[in-house]
């Protein structure tokens, strides 16, 4: 071990971050402790801290209002030595924290014991629900509000230490009145704390208003140069301007994933933009591959209750041509266009949903699994899969195509470097992962629903179309074959 290493820590390993909670006697941890996943962007690069031996860093959160309280320990610190000096870990903390989380920690306990009885989160109740046998909230309110910005500034700090690239949000911006954000509390039926209080912080998420001056033609809308006239005479109320809001920022703190709570809190935000006159589009902010999945598995299921998304099918009268163009009109164009606004869904968002439910429509003899052909072969298979008709093959080969001149238009730069037939053999590729991904969203999709229904006590809610073998193999099968070769 060289010197270096005997005094540096990996940062991800030495913060540890808990809900903490008042007792009669002091304070005690709430849920489990948890270790952030990234620290570079607050740490450095190597993610390594300096200067210290058994080095904890404490970020203890009290449940309800998430006053924030840090602690630092250590067995031995690095003597300076010229310009090579133990990490100034408040230091750099401060520049993320608010100045309340450096208050000595009797006065903190002092204070979590002092809030008040009634102290609800603030903004306004915007919706409650059960799960996992616990009753939650979603509060949603404006940045503007004081109270609102007072919990996110404690908070955000979870925004670089959870979400890969994520940078906090400048809350001095004039104009933090565009972001909305709701807070996912779960609340307790009796008061678990000597505070009395029933709020235990589980999430949180921001939705960002972005002006889309997209006015409707003919009049009697405004001009566009009138609109610019009024909002620069501060005459007229942005509020009420057309928007699209960007869902920027997401986090479910670790003891409260993988129970179904971040796809509620998605389907909560995207039905309440939904119903906002003023929100055009609904998108989001440079999706992880997590997000991507919660989001892709919540807007089928939304779509899939719209009957005109029902009613959107593969033209199967339509035929294929040796050469030349592929048919433009596989799906009705102008319905699915009308369905498309409805939902609020930008392009891709929208064709992959739907592209992804046509393909659970296909019959069983031709659908795409997460079975590879390989894994296929010497399998078991019902007679009537064995052999697909002329027709069903047809309605197939459309759908390829659909989606084949999707992933072409958007992947046309880089397929245009390589020569025809590389062309074409990746085209095929990335149609074929492409195919795979969405059988393994759609098993997803049937698991969620499978499990709603269960906590719901109706019948079983199988509604995806969906071909696979056993859970431990789609596990398999994702972990090994996921492709997400379009999204380059
Ligand atoms: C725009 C952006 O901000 S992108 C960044 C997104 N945020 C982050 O990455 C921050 C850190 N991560 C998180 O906050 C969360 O993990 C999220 C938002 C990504 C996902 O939220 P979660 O509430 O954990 O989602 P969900 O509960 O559906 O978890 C998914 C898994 O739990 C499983 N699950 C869901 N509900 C249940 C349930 N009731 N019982 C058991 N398992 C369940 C799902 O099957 C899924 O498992 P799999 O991944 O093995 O298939």
């Amino acid at each position: 071990m060289s010197s270096d290493d005997a005094w540096s820590t990996p940062s991800s390993d030495a913060l540890l971050l808990s809900l903490v909670a008042p007792t009669p006697t002091g304070v005690k941890t709430i849920k489990h402790s948890f270790h952030p996943r990234f620290t570079y962007t607050i740490f450095g690069e190597d993610e390594n801290i300096f200067g210290y031996q058994d080095l904890e860093i404490n970020l203890r959160y009290n449940a309800s209002d998430m006053r924030p309280n840090l602690s630092i320990s250590y067995s031995k610190k690095f003597p300076a030595v010229g310009e090579a000096e133990a990490a100034d870990i408040p230091g750099i903390l401060r520049e993320l924290l608010p100045d309340v989380a450096f208050q000595s920690e009797g006065n903190y306990e002092t204070a979590i014991k002092n809030i008040r009885q009634d102290w609800t989160p603030p903004g306004e109740l915007a919706a409650t629900f059960t799960a996992q046998g616990s009753t939650f909230e979603i509060w949603k309110g404006n940045l503007a509000d004081l109270a609102v910005k007072q919990l996110v500034k404690r908070i955000q700090i979870l925004v670089p230490l959870f979400i890969e690239g994520g940078t906090p949000i400048d809350l001095d911006d004039p104009e933090v009145n565009r972001w909305t954000v709701f807070f996912l509390y779960q609340k307790n039926a009796a008061a678990g704390d000597a505070s009395g209080n029933p709020y235990t912080f589980a999430g949180y998420a921001t939705a960002y208003r972005f002006f889309f001056l997209h006015l409707p033609t003919p009049p009697p809308s405004p001009l566009e140069s009138e609109v610019e006239k009024a909002v620069l005479s501060q005459d007229f109320d942005l509020s009420l301007l057309p928007c699209r809001t960007r869902i920027a920022q997401f986090i479910i703190l670790p003891p409260f994933q993988q129970k179904g709570l971040g796809p509620k809190l998605y389907s909560h935000m995207f039905n309440k933009y939904i119903n906002h006159p003023q929100t055009a589009e609904i998108t989001v902010e440079d999706p992880n591959e997590a997000f991507d999945d919660l989001r892709d598995i919540a807007d089928l299921q939304y779509l899939r209750r719209l009957p005109e998304f029902q009613q959107l099918r593969i033209n199967t009268a339509l035929a294929i041509p040796k050469t030349g163009p592929a048919p433009g009109n596989i799906v009705d164009k102008a319905a699915y266009e009308a369905v498309r606004a409805k939902a609020k869904m930008a392009p891709r968002q929208f064709a992959r949903v739907l592209e992804m439910h046509l393909m659970s429509q296909l019959a069983d003899a031709v659908r795409p699994g997460i079975v590879s052909p390989e894994e296929e072969e010497g399998q078991e298979k019902p007679a009537a899969a064995k052999r697909p008709t002329k027709v069903q093959e047809h309605e197939y080969r459309l759908w390829r195509l659909m989606l084949k001149k999707r992933l072409y238009r958007h992947n046309r730069d880089a397929l245009g470097e390589l020569e025809i037939p590389d062309r074409i053999a990746k085209l095929d590729e990335t149609v074929s992962s492409v195919e795979f991904d969405y059988a393994r969203l759609l098993a997803r999709a049937e698991d969620q629903q499978e499990r709603e229904a269960a906590a719901n006590g109706t019948a079983n809610g199988s509604a995806a179309n969906v071909k696979r073998k056993a859970e431990g193999d789609v596990e398999k099968a994702s972990a090994s074959k996921k492709a997400r070769v379009e999204d380059e």
